[in-house]
Order: structure tokens, then sequence, then C-alpha cells
């Protein structure tokens, strides 16, 4: 894409620097922008592994969440570092990209460089073959670097090491390995710009895999009730209306968390994008439509425990992580669910559940999400995370349907509920096909593949009555409330 979509425009502000506007109003649930290739985009280390660094298909080990087709990836006989699905894939990401880097990877092989670095690489490598378009390399360049605010910065990572000595330390690595000519101060400007501007490259249901930079969607600014948010099918990045948006309106997308309160966002802003949110949500102290909580010494104390648990059960075999984020879920269970860390922390619970295969209790924990947190944080039915949640619900409960007719053990707490669970299965895919079209658009990949998971297992025939569906529903409501119950008891005990 070499230049913006005519009904786009761009307006300077004082203070957020170039925003983003729509000349024309925009009605919710639709396709804004679309960048079919970013113009510079690198995996997470762990993500060489089980992505193909071409079209970004993702083929996790477990199977779970990953992209479903039987594809194998191939590494490069190169460097044996990035993997791709197919000749295609390797052969384009070839002539763009990988020819410049692969003798670099190679002789670093089986080490990798940090991600951050290899983007930077990546462009500067390109800049000196001649090969990045001028008009993106033009507008990359106009944006905002926050060169000064960095130097000055005093925040540390957990190295104890400065933002700007990471900087340098990372434009020193892509400047030396990528042979560039550049000046220090270019490639650490560079760096610089690349931080503030990147944004999460993930799948289609929203897992993190890289990071990308497009000059235009980096145009974007920050609110934390946004208007918009970025969906991508494979390595294809979509801008979407998440509301009406009036014409000459600004769009936004939500750089941080928006499940957390209007301090603990600020405070992220501040440090990551050097900005003062005045958002109206931040102004009036709202977190997704909520009143921000009172302060509340008891609780903070809690809430540290809690989260130095999390962190320590991470280190841990799934097992007694499993123990542990449990232990921490009950000190927090007097508190609202919806309240973080409680979220990211039944999330963790989630994940470990399925990787565990425990199906009975990852199911507990996605509906804990489904009823009693997402429609909190999330109020519109459709928007992305909610979808994406739902997908995964609706394959656990296919997974249950055939333990059910396998009779195994692992599912029996889940008896008790007398759930009929082909109704639940048909209830969620009508949810989730209704909802794909509006978060991913009707043409998407995503809404292509749940069409076709619910049609192969025989839901998209018939509606089921809504009656039906409330009495699934209530069982369903006592299967997240059960567990609820049995973290109140561990709390109150402890
Ligand atoms: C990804 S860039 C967005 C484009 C940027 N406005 C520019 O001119 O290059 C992020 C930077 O934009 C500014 N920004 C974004 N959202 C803002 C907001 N809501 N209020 C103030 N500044 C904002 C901050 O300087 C932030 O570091």
């Amino acid at each position: 894409m070499a230049t913006l979509p005519t009904y786009l425009y761009t307006q300077k502000d004082p203070d957020a620097g170039t925003g983003l506007f729509a000349s024309e109003a925009i009605p919710p649930g639709v396709e804004i922008l679309r960048v079919d290739r970013p113009l510079v985009s690198v995996l997470d280390t762990p993500h060489l592994k089980d992505t193909c660094s071409e079209c970004c298909l993702w083929l996790p080990e477990n199977g779970y969440g990953g992209d479903s087709q039987s594809k194998r990836l191939r590494a490069c006989q190169g460097c044996m570092i990035t993997k791709y699905c197919c000749k295609e894939c390797q052969t384009k990401s070839w002539k763009r990209t990988h020819k410049y880097e692969c003798k670099i990877f190679a002789k670093l092989y089986p080490h990798v460089l940090p991600n951050t670095v290899r983007i930077v690489m990546q462009l500067l490598l390109r800049r000196k073959a001649i090969t990045l378009p001028d008009p993106e390399w033009r507008a990359f360049l106009d944006l905002q670097s926050h060169v000064e605010e960095f130097r000055s910065s005093q925040v540390t990572n957990e190295d104890g090491l400065t933002t700007w000595h990471t900087i340098e330390l990372m434009s020193q690595a892509a400047s030396s390995y990528s042979g560039s000519k550049e000046p220090v101060s270019f490639t650490q400007t560079l760096t610089a710009r690349i931080l503030i501007n990147t944004h999460t490259l993930t799948t289609s249901t929203l897992d993190p895999l890289g990071l990308c930079l497009s000059p235009y969607s980096a145009l974007l600014n920050h609110s934390c009730t946004p208007n918009t948010a970025i969906i991508f099918s494979g390595s294809t990045l979509t801008l979407r209306s998440l509301a009406a948006i009036p014409a000459k309106s600004e769009l936004s997308i939500s750089y941080v968390d928006t499940t957390n309160p209007s301090l603990t966002r600020q405070s992220e802003l501040r440090s990551r994008y050097f900005f003062n949110c005045t958002c109206s949500a931040c102004s009036a102290g709202i977190t997704n439509g909520l009143p921000d909580p009172r302060p509340d010494h008891n609780f903070d104390a809690i809430k540290g425990r809690a989260v130095a648990i999390q962190a320590a059960a991470s280190t841990l075999p799934p097992d007694r992580e499993a123990a542990l984020l449990k232990r921490a879920l009950s000190f927090l269970s007097r508190y609202p669910p919806h309240r973080q860390p409680n979220p990211s922390i039944f999330h963790t619970a989630f994940l470990n559940a399925i990787g565990t295969q425990s199906w009975a209790i990852a199911l507990s924990y996605a509906l804990k999400a489904y009823f009693f947190i997402d429609p909190l944080h999330y109020q519109l039915s459709w928007h992305p995370v909610r979808v994406v949640r739902k997908w995964v619900l609706l394959r656990l409960v296919t997974q249950i349907i055939g333990l059910v007719s396998a009779g195994d053990g692992r599912i029996k707490w889940l008896e008790n509920f007398g759930i009929n669970w082909q109704i639940v299965a048909m209830g969620f895919f009508q949810e989730l096909s209704d909802g794909a079209r509006l978060s991913h658009g009707s043409n998407s990949p995503f809404a292509a593949e749940v069409k076709a998971f619910g049609e192969g297992a025989g839901m998209g025939r018939d509606k089921v009555e809504r009656i039906l569906l409330e009495e699934e529903w209530a069982k369903l409501r006592k299967v997240a409330d059960d567990q609820r119950e049995t973290l109140r008891e561990e709390g109150n005990e402890d």
C-alpha cells in the first residue's frame, strides 16, 4: 500500500502529534484500512520454531489454538532459523528480506538475535540494498521517535538496564551485524522509533506472534475507549471499526490493556509512550465503562501476593503451577472476577488447564471469562476478544462432546450439571458466526474457518430456540459459579 485510502487523512495536534482521521462516517464492524504486508515484521524468538516466517501460519506443537491446516514447516537450509510452510513462502521471503539476513543468522546459529534487533536490522539491510518502498520509508521517518525522552528516561528493565542503555545495545548489534554505515545516532533514533511505533503481530485469534511496523497504521493515536482495532489474518493487517465513527473523527486504537484501572494505564502510557492520557475514560477514572475501584490498601497487599505467586508459578511444572494459580485466585476470591489481576490469573490458569488437557477445569475457567469478565470489560458483544474466546469455547465444547461419548473419566465433574452439550455447541456457534462477521469480516479466513468448523459438525443447519439455549446457559453459569464457590471457600480458610 503506497498511500492511505482517500477517505482517511492525517491531521496534526500540538499534544498528540499526527493522527489518522476519517473524512466520511464509518459504520461499526467494517474494514477501514488493509495493509497486505507491513513494511517490516519479525517473529518472537519462540515462534521462529512454530510459525511460517512469511505468511505467519502458526502450527504450535500441541495443535491447540493454532492454524488447523495439515501443513508442516521446513527450516531454511542456509540458517536453520527461519521456517516456511511452503516453497512459495520461502521464495517470497528470500527475495524481499531473507537473502540479506540468512548468512548473519547462520553465523549465530543456534543463537538468535532478539526480535527488536532483528526488526531494526531488517530495516537497515533493506535500506542498504535500496529495496524499501520510498513513500513508506519517508512516512516512517516522519513518525515520532521520542529519542530525547528515551535518553532521559529512568525506566529500567528486569536486568536493571535503563531503556536508553538497551536502545544503545540494540542499535549497536543491529548496526554491526548488518554492516550498516549509518551514523550511530541515526540507528539509535531508528530503534527508538521502532519501539514507539510497532504493533504486536498476532494470529487472527489474537495470540501474539511477533512485531510489525506499518507507517500508516502507526499513525493511529491511543484512546482507552478505542473506536477501532487491528486484526491480523496471516501477515495481512486490517483496521476495523468497533463503533459508528462520525465523519471528521479521529481513529484510535488502544496501546495498553484496557482492563487495567486508569492509573495503571496512564503510568504505562507515560513510561512507554511518553504522554499523559487525557481521554474521557482516564479523565473520569473509568475502566471499560465502570468506575475505577476506590484505593484499598488491603486489596493492594493481596494483589501483590497473588501477582508474586503467579510469577513464581510460571517457572514450575504444570501441575504445581496449577496448584499455585488456584491459590493466587483464592486470595483474590472476595474481589470481583473482572478486577485485575483476577482476569489475568484466570487466563493463565485456563492456558495451564489446556496444556495439561484438564478439559473440565479449562471449561470452567473459560466460562468464568464468558459470564463474569468479558461482558464487563468488552460491552460490545462482537468485540474481537469476546469473539475469539467464544471460538475457543466452541472448540472446547466439541472436545467435551467427544469425551462424553467416549465415557472419559476426566470430565466426570461436569456430569453433575446435566448439560445438553449439542445445544451448547450450537448456541456458541450461532453467537460466534454472527460476531465473526463484524469483528473479523464476513470474507475473512477466520469467519470462513468458523463456518467450516460449524457446518462440518452439523451445527449450521437449524437455529436453536431461545428458550432451550436459556436453559443450558443457566447450567453453564452454575459450572462457572461452582468453581467460584470452591475458590472462595479456600480463600476464607487461608
Ligand atoms: C504510534 S505513535 C502515533 C503517531 C504519532 N502521533 C506521530 O505523530 O508520529 C505514538 C505516539 O503518539 C503520541 N500519542 C498517541 N496517542 C496519544 C494521546 N492519546 N495523547 C497524546 N499523545 C498521543 C505519543 O507521543 C506516542 O508516543
